[in-house]
């Protein structure tokens, strides 16, 4: 098959499109910022139109370095769980509340005493309940459809409102392993006429507006596709296909995924599974990781000590690292406080102490994922600024026990040009 392919993911602060061939070449990347959004104390939310204009703006781009002439179908991810409500034209009722805004905290107690405990919906930053407070709050009005970002972008391409996919549909409720909208939801007096259509990530449900074509300089039959969230997205582009395949992230937490031949859910424990076709992806998260490195050290000096660490030398310290009090997973302790003593008179070998610390606690989460059913670990494949320390991934591989390697490819983007190429999940 020819033709070119484009993925666009609207991430944490900006939007990247990217245009691959029929091979799962690269023909080019071009990306546009995003302000921060707006933070009133657990609230964080930001004007929509503001991510349509990034987009437009990253496809023009990537236009000027790319002839898009030749693009057949286009995939768009988005952060996982943010939401907003839109009128049957597409245009927003409500604010998009941010993946991370949590001021529904009062709907999540609600959510957490009707949801079963194997729901994606728990939590105060979880699309469920941010439907609830929005359905609450005054912004009903005119709305037709409840819609993640990923789903708002993909409309605004298409004309087409109401459709979303099982990745991101996930934090919204839907019953992954049922592949429908569970009833407990009317027990909870959700508006469900505003619930999206699902579909499979990659499958086509309609041409782009030619009007919007012109305008971006695509051809007018592009199809667009059901997208998925970055989250899903990044692991998709690093390749990772085999059960008991992981992908660790080591940004500002710890995030873990591992390709699973059956779904694993423990909201207790922040672990969840988002499906890609007949395989899931089980992962969770843990407040360790780079946050709590930048406690001690800033990434000049992280840069500066990596040449003193002696990764085949442990220094025997046992740390568990974390910013602040409070973990999630592989303990569900909120109380939990970081051990990070004694604390050696060298600041090189504390630094390694706290890498290995880290170390230890990825390797409690894949033990923790294959006590709850997970496929035992085959290869772990790193993304994150943390995952570029070629000190650290051999400590890494020293105390996970299997092959550790670094993402040749971690652009969300990418992953979404990828499930736009194959129509469906890899
Ligand atoms: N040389 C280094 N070794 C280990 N970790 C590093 C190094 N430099 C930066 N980091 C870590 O990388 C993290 C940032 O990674 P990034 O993927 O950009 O995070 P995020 O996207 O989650 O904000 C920081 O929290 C920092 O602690
Ligand atoms: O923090 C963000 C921003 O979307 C994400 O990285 C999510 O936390 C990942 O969620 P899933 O993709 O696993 O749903």
């Amino acid at each position: 098959m020819g033709g070119l392919f484009l993925g666009i993911d609207v991430g944490t602060g900006g939007v990247r499109a990217c245009a691959i061939d029929a091979q799962a070449g690269i023909r080019g990347f071009a990306s546009a910022a995003l302000p921060a959004p707006r933070v009133d104390g657990n609230a964080i939310d930001q004007t929509p139109q503001l991510w349509w204009q990034a987009t437009v703006t990253a496809i023009i781009k990537l236009g000027e370095a790319v002839d898009l002439g030749g693009v057949t179908r286009a995939v768009v991810d988005g952060t996982s769980g943010t939401l907003l409500l839109v009128d049957a034209a597409g245009r927003p009722c409500s604010p998009g509340l941010m993946y991370n805004d949590a001021r529904a905290s009062h709907e999540a107690t609600r959510v957490a005493a009707v949801a079963p405990l194997e729901s994606g919906a728990h939590g105060a930053s979880s699309a469920l309940a941010k439907l609830l407070y929005l359905q609450t709050h005054g912004y009903i009005g005119d709305a037709r459809h409840a819609m993640h970002q990923a789903d708002w972008i993909a409309g605004r391409l298409t004309g087409h409102y109401g459709v979303s996919d099982e990745n991101n549909a996930l934090k919204l409720g839907y019953d992954p392993v049922a592949r429908q909208w569970p009833r407990w939801l009317d027990r909870l007096g959700v508006r469900t006429d505003l619930l999206p259509k699902v579909l499979v990530p990659g499958t086509p449900f309609a041409e782009i507006d030619p009007a919007i074509a012109r305008a971006l300089g695509l051809p007018p039959a592009v199809q667009v596709a059901a997208g998925t969230t970055d989250g899903v997205a990044a692991f998709i582009a690093t390749r990772a296909n085999q059960p008991g395949d992981a992908v660790t992230s080591l940004g500002t937490t710890l995030v873990v995924k591992q390709l699973a031949t059956q779904p694993i859910f423990a909201a207790d424990q922040g672990v969840y599974s988002h499906r890609l076709g007949e395989r899931w992806l089980a992962g969770g998260a843990s407040n360790s990781g780079g946050a709590a490195l930048l406690m001690h050290f800033s990434a000049d000096d992280m840069a500066r000590l990596t040449p003193q660490v002696k990764p085949e030398e442990p220094t025997g310290l046992d740390y568990y690292p974390l910013p602040k009090p409070g973990e999630r997973f592989p303990i569900a302790d909120p109380g939990l406080t970081a051990r990070i003593t004694p604390r050696p008179a060298e600041d090189h070998r504390f630094f390694q102490g706290l890498l290995e610390g880290i170390a230890a606690v990825e390797a409690l989460a894949y033990r923790q994922l294959a006590r709850l059913g997970a496929p035992r670990l085959r290869r772990v494949i790193g993304i994150g600024g943390g995952a570029k320390n070629d000190a650290w991934t051999r400590i890494r591989h020293r105390i996970l026990g299997v092959p550790v390697s670094v993402a040749e490819q971690t652009e969300a983007s990418y992953g979404a040009a990828l499930l736009a190429l194959n129509g469906g999940p890899p």
